[in-house]
């Protein structure tokens, strides 16, 4: 049986569940469940704090979980990213008081409160900083108008939280952050392992890409295949009109306005995009 870990709270929780669903997976129908067995796959599911995630993993406790990059780092755990989920996308920012420019050499000698003490601390020794770490488990954000710190390193993701404030981020992001699937580092690949990250894979390679399917004359087949080039090749099927071809052809989700406009450019008629749900390379 896999044994697998899941955030129970907070940013993560509903789209990791989410994604595990869309793969096939059992997930739990009650928010106070903290296992969750499905025995049709062989995977038993622990719904646990995502700072904990790692500490599970690492231990060797749990075969895989799903984290945040940003926590697994801070939790200086020994655990290796197998994929990268696709959600939860956020940075990790010094932040102080809007006025003076900072920079990241100026924390020197000063107090920077953070949740995530290790990401700081590595970074400020990277940076050559000498300041005071200052743990706080949340709402970071009011600790300088407190007055038990200087500045701040926290998660930013729309930096309303920043705004509302009067903080200006400053300094190159220290971590880009997402969601993101890991496992012990150097434990082997066990073939159930390996089906969990194949089903989610292909969760998260489907929404990053559409499918487009247009109908298009035979005469400017080549123009568009040129515009929708697939994964392999696109797919062309004869239409009842021997001047026309249907086509068919994955295309990034980024870029689906854009090749949809080029398509009609080229003459390109009854332009249909849809999602793919679930995808195997
Ligand atoms: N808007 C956001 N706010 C907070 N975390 C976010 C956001 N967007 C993405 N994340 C990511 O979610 C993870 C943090 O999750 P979560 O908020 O559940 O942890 P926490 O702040 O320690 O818990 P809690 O706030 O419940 O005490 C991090 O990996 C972070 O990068
Ligand atoms: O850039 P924004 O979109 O405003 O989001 C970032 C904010 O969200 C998180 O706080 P959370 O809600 O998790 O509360 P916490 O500080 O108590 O963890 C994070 O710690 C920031 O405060
Ligand atoms: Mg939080």
């Amino acid at each position: 049986m896999l044994r697998v870990a899941v955030p129970n709270k907070g940013a993560l929780a509903g789209p990791a569940s989410e994604m595990l669903g869309e793969a096939g997976y059992r997930q739990r129908h009650e928010q106070r469940d903290l296992t969750v067995l499905d025995p049709a796959n062989e995977v038993e599911f622990f719904f646990l704090r995502p700072k904990d995630i790692p500490i599970y993993v690492g231990s060797g406790e749990l075969d895989l979980g799903i984290t945040g990059r940003d926590l697994a780092l801070d939790s200086g755990a020994p655990v290796e990213e197998v994929l990268a989920l696709g959600f939860g996308g956020s940075t990790f920012r010094y932040a102080a008081p809007a006025g003076p420019d900072w920079k990241p050499a100026d924390l020197h000698g000063k107090r920077v409160a953070t949740s995530y003490p290790r990401l700081v601390r590595d970074d400020l020794a990277r940076q050559g900083v000498d300041a005071e770490v200052i743990r706080l488990d949340g709402a970071v954000e009011i600790s300088i108008q407190l007055g038990v710190a200087d500045a701040i390193a926290d998660v930013v993701s729309s930096g309303r939280t920043l705004r509302q404030h009067n903080l200006v981020a400053f300094g190159d992001s220290i971590c880009v952050s997402e969601a993101v699937l890991v496992q012990r580092a150097g434990s082997d690949s066990a073939k159930a392992k390996s089906q969990l990250t194949a089903r989610l894979q292909g969760v998260v390679f489907a929404q990053q890409y559409m499918m487009l399917d247009y109908d298009c004359p035979r005469t400017l087949l080549e123009k568009a295949v040129a515009i929708t080039p697939g994964l392999e090749s696109p797919t062309v099927a004869p239409l009842a009109d021997p001047d026309w071809v249907a086509v068919r052809a994955m295309v990034p989700r980024k870029k689906v306005n854009l090749i949809m406009d080029e398509l009609a450019e080229v003459g390109a008629k009854a332009v249909l995009a849809s999602d793919i749900r679930s995808c195997r390379l």
